[in-house]
C-alpha cells in the first residue's frame, strides 16, 4: 500500500520489456516517491519482474492482475486499489502485427485494435473520472513512431497507434481543463520481446492469400531492413523507462515525447512535405533500391543527426 505522500503509479503490461523496466526504475527510486502497481494479465509471468525489483518488491512495488482486453479485469483491478486512487496511469501493454494485409484475418486485426486502442481507452475510462474529480493526475500512453509515420508491412499495427494518437490529441484538450495531464511516449525500435516476436512472425508466417512476390518482399526485403534498423537505431527498455520518468517528473510535461533522436529524421520527412510524397518515395527507395546500402544510408542519417557529418562539412580538418 502507498505511504502518505507517495504517488500511486499503475502500469499495464509489466511481464516483460518496457513495462517491466518502467516498474523497476520507478519503484527503485531511492527517494521512494512512488508506489508502483505493476500489472500483467498472467501472474505466472511475474518472475522476471520480481527478480529485477529485488528489495522494492512488496515495499514500493506491488503486483496485480490486469488484462486490458477485459472490462471485468480492469474494473476488478482498479476497485482493488485503496480509494481507486491512481496518480499516474501508464498505458504500456501492446502487441505488434506484421505481414501482408491479404494474409491477415480481420479477427487478428481486431485483436491488435482491442489491445492497443480499446485496451487503452478501457483503462482511461476507468481511471479518468476519479482524476477529473480530484483535479489532478497524469495519463501516459506508450504510442510509437508508428503512431506518426506508417512503416511497410506494419499497416494494422501503425493504424492502431495512429488511432491512439488521434484519441489522445482530442482528449488532452478537455483534460487540461481538469488539471489532468496526458502525455504520449513515442519510441522507435526497442530491443524487447516485441522485436523477437516480430522476427519469429516474419520467419514463421506462411502468408496464405498473398502472392509470391509480396511474400518475398515481406520475408526477405522487409526483414533485412527491419533487422538493420533495430541494430543501428534500437534503444533499450531502460532508455524508454528513463525518458518516461523524466516526463512524469517534469514541471510542464510535454504532450509528445519522441524517445529516439536518431529516428526523428525519419518522422520529420512527413512534415517536410505536406503532399506526403516525400516520405512514401523515400521509404520506397530505402526499401527497394538501396538494399544492402540501407545500412550505410541509415548510418548517414544517424551521423547527420548526431552532428558529426555536419561538423566535418563545416571544418575540413
Ligand atoms: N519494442 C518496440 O520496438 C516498441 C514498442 N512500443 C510499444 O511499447 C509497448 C510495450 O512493448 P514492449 O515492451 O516492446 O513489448 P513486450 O512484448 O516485451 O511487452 C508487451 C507487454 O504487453 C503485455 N500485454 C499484451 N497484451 C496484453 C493484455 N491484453 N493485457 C495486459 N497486458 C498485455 C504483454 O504481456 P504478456 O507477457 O502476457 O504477453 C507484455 O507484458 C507496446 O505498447 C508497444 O506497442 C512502441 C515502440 C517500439
Ligand atoms: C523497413 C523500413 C523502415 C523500417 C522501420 C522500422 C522497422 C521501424 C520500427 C519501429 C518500431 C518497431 C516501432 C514500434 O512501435 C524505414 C526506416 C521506415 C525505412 C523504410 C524501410
Amino acid at each position: 500500500m502507498a505511504s502518505p505522500g507517495q504517488k500511486v503509479v499503475l502500469i499495464t503490461g509489466c511481464s516483460s520489456g518496457i513495462g517491466l523496466r518502467m516498474a523497476v526504475i520507478l519503484a527503485k527510486d531511492e527517494r521512494k516517491p512512488y508506489h508502483v502497481i505493476a500489472t500483467m494479465r498472467d501472474l505466472k509471468r511475474k518472475d522476471k519482474l520480481v527478480e529485477a525489483a529485488g528489495d522494492a518488491y512488496g515495499k514500493t512495488l506491488s503486483l496485480a492482475v490486469l488484462d486490458v482486453c477485459s472490462d471485468e479485469s480492469v474494473k476488478q483491478c482498479i476497485n482493488g486499489i485503496k480509494g481507486r486512487h491512481v496518480d499516474v496511469l501508464i498505458n504500456n501493454a501492446g502487441i505488434g502485427l506484421v505481414g501482408p494485409v491479404e494474409s491477415i484475418s480481420i479477427e487478428e486485426m481486431k485483436k491488435v485494435f482491442e489491445t492497443n486502442f480499446f485496451g487503452v481507452i478501457r483503462m482511461i475510462k476507468e481511471v479518468m473520472p476519479d482524476m477529473k474529480k480530484r483535479k489532478g493526475g497524469h495519463i501516459i500512453v506508450v504510442s510509437s513512431v508508428m503512431g506518426l509515420q506508417g512503416v511497410v508491412f506494419n499497416d494494422v499495427y501503425a493504424a492502431s497507434k495512429f488511432a491512439m494518437e488521434g484519441f489522445c490529441e482530442s482528449l488532452a484538450v478537455q483534460l487540461l481543463k481538469f488539471n489532468v495531464i496526458l502525455s504520449l511516449i513515442e519510441p522507435g525500435p526497442v530491443h524487447t520481446e516485441f522485436e523477437a516476436k516480430m522476427i519469429q512472425e516474419v520467419k514463421q508466417k506462411e502468408c496464405p492469400g498473398a502472392d509470391p512476390e509480396t511474400v518475398h518482399y515481406f520475408k526477405n526485403v522487409y526483414l533485412t531492413s527491419s533487422l538493420n534498423i533495430f541494430e543501428i537505431l534500437g534503444q533499450t527498455p531502460d532508455d524508454i523507462a528513463r525518458c518516461t520518468k523524466k516526463v512524469i517528473e517534469a514541471s510542464k510535461p510535454r504532450f509528445r515525447n519522441l524517445t529516439n533522436p536518431l529516428y526523428s529524421p525519419i518522422v520529420a520527412l512527413k512534415y517536410a512535405d505536406e503532399t506526403g510524397g516525400l516520405s512514401v518515395r523515400a521509404f520506397y527507395h530505402m526499401l527497394f533500391n538501396l538494399g544492402p546500402l540501407m545500412h550505410a544510408s541509415i548510418t548517414t542519417m544517424k551521423c547527420l543527426t548526431c552532428g558529426c557529418l555536419r561538423s566535418r562539412a563545416v571544418s575540413p580538418n
